[in-house]
């Protein structure tokens, strides 16, 4: 059988005495575009940042492309995998931030160059090459050599999915990613994510608030509450015919905002 890409089996995760996830299992196949949707504090968050090793769990096993990002030790509990491996994972995950994460120094094109260079060992020409045709794919060529403080937040965001991509993942991540947009530029970043899903069929894990988009694009939704998935499917049975009353609540406060 072929292996999914993600898997968390019978994870738990802690913030001290706060249990974030039990005995969770959640998997994302290649190919797929997924998307979690599901009031503040729910654990979408982590989850992702879980993916990342940004956070460590307390239990159980996370997989990416088979391999695990944690092993156990008889004396220190769960240990990360090492270094070399780590960065072997990271290689096939690439994340997109809510506050964007733009290195402030480096113009557009250097942010979009310095992990392929520093992490791959990339060429200056082939990091550039690749940077190219990134900045064209999210319509921003004429901003290569600009600073990120002198763009828009849209702008900023699609050069963060931009960066994102450089590294050639085989899953882009994206956590809220619209959330701290105006208004006017959520679009033109949801633009670059439809071509992505739609022209490119990229792998993808979505953290969102944006319903609609959540539904238009995604082959399965989950809705989460308190670290657990309470209901999953594609997103027009989800969305139209939701059967937990928790979702019908959520949809129907969300969708009518
Ligand atoms: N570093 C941390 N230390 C302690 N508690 C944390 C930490 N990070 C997150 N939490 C708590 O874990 C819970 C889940 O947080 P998380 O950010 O994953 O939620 P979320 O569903 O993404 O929420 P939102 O939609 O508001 O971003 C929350 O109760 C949060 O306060």
């Amino acid at each position: 059988m072929k292996q999914p890409l993600i898997e968390f089996k019978n994870v738990e995760k802690r913030f001290g005495d706060t249990v974030i996830f039990k005995d969770f299992n959640f998997s994302v196949e290649e190919g797929e575009i997924v998307s979690i949707i599901g009031p503040s504090g729910s654990g979408k968050s982590t989850l992702l940042r879980i993916l990342m090793t940004l956070e460590g769990i307390e239990g159980g096993v996370v997989r990416v492309a088979g391999k695990p990002l944690w092993h156990k030790d008889t004396d220190k509990g769960l240990v990360p995998a090492d270094e070399k491996h780590l960065h072997e994972m990271r290689n096939h995950l690439g994340m997109v931030f809510q506050h964007f994460n733009l290195f402030p120094h480096m113009t557009v094109k250097r942010n979009i160059t310095e992990a392929p260079m520093c992490v791959q060992g990339k060429t200056k020409i082939e990091a550039n090459k690749i940077a190219d045709e990134l900045l064209e794919l999210v319509g921003l060529s004429d901003k290569a050599d600009m600073y990120p403080n002198s763009l828009s937040g849209g702008q900023k965001q699609r050069v963060g999915i931009a960066r994102a991509l450089a590294m050639q993942p085989a899953i882009l991540l994206l956590d809220e990613i619209t959330s701290a947009l105006d208004p006017e530029l959520v679009e033109e970043v949801l633009d670059v994510i439809r071509n992505l899903a739609l022209k490119h069929s990229f792998t993808m894990l979505l953290v969102t608030h944006e319903m609609y988009f959540a539904r238009e694009i995604s082959d399965r939704v989950c809705f989460f509450d308190q670290g657990a998935i309470v209901e999953e499917g594609e997103p027009e049975t989800l969305f139209i015919h939701p059967k937990e009353e928790r979702t019908q609540a959520f949809l129907k406060a969300y969708m009518s905002q």
